[in-house]
């Protein structure tokens, strides 16, 4: 039998919004600006890293010119729960990424683990570039040395956060913004 998930409605009661859907949207538009610059014409591989960048991945894809190929790796970090640990791969790319650009599309970059191994997993498969491109990065001093992503959106409070793709206990991904829970909450 599944255990009882924490109540979605208790945690929206005890939550900030950080940020709403007409304040996202401007601001993954002109990611995707930006993204067309970086690329200066080349054809990447549109890599979504599932479950939580779904909302974002098809906002993002709609603001870049630049024409694509799509593809989608399934990690996840965190499994439902508020704590990441190991990385579990459900998919691997099927795209062949030798001497591909590879645009990789996540929701958060958090402690960094998930994007890391993800992209190394995309140069062992002989990508020639992997951008990163996240909505949403927190501010703390836990991110693993060697990653950062080349076109964020905004920038969080170290809180535990949810909507716009972001689960909560497997809820609340398709909230249009951005919660985070109090301080002390979902620990
Ligand atoms: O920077 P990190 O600390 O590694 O955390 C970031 C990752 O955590 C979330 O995935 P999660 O494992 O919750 O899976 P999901 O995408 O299915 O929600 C999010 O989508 C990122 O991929
Ligand atoms: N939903 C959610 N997933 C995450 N993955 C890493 N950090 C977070 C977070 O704050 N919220």
């Amino acid at each position: 039998m599944n255990t009882p998930h924490p109540s979605l409605t208790d945690a929206l009661a005890q939550a900030d919004l950080l940020y709403a859907r007409h304040e996202l949207e401007p601001v993954i538009a002109a990611m995707g600006a930006r993204i067309d610059a970086a690329l200066g014409g080349e054809r990447a591989v549109f890599l979504t890293v599932m479950n939580g960048a779904l909302i974002f991945a098809g906002q993002l894809a709609l603001a870049i010119r630049t024409d694509l190929e799509f593809d989608y790796v399934h990690a996840t970090r965190y499994r439902g729960e508020t704590t990441g640990s190991e990385l579990h791969w459900l998919r691997a790319p099927a795209v062949p990424l030798a001497d591909r650009v590879v645009l990789l599309v996540d929701d958060i970059l958090d402690e960094g683990h998930t994007l890391k191994e993800v992209r190394e997993d995309c140069y062992k498969r002989g990508a020639k570039k992997v951008l990163i491109a996240s909505l949403c990065t927190k501010r703390h001093d836990r991110l693993v040395d060697g990653i950062a992503s080349d076109f964020n959106g905004v920038e969080l409070p170290d809180r535990f956060v949810f909507g716009y793709g972001m689960d909560y206990y497997e809820q609340g991904r398709n909230l249009p913004a951005i919660y985070a829970l109090k301080d002390g909450n979902g620990e």
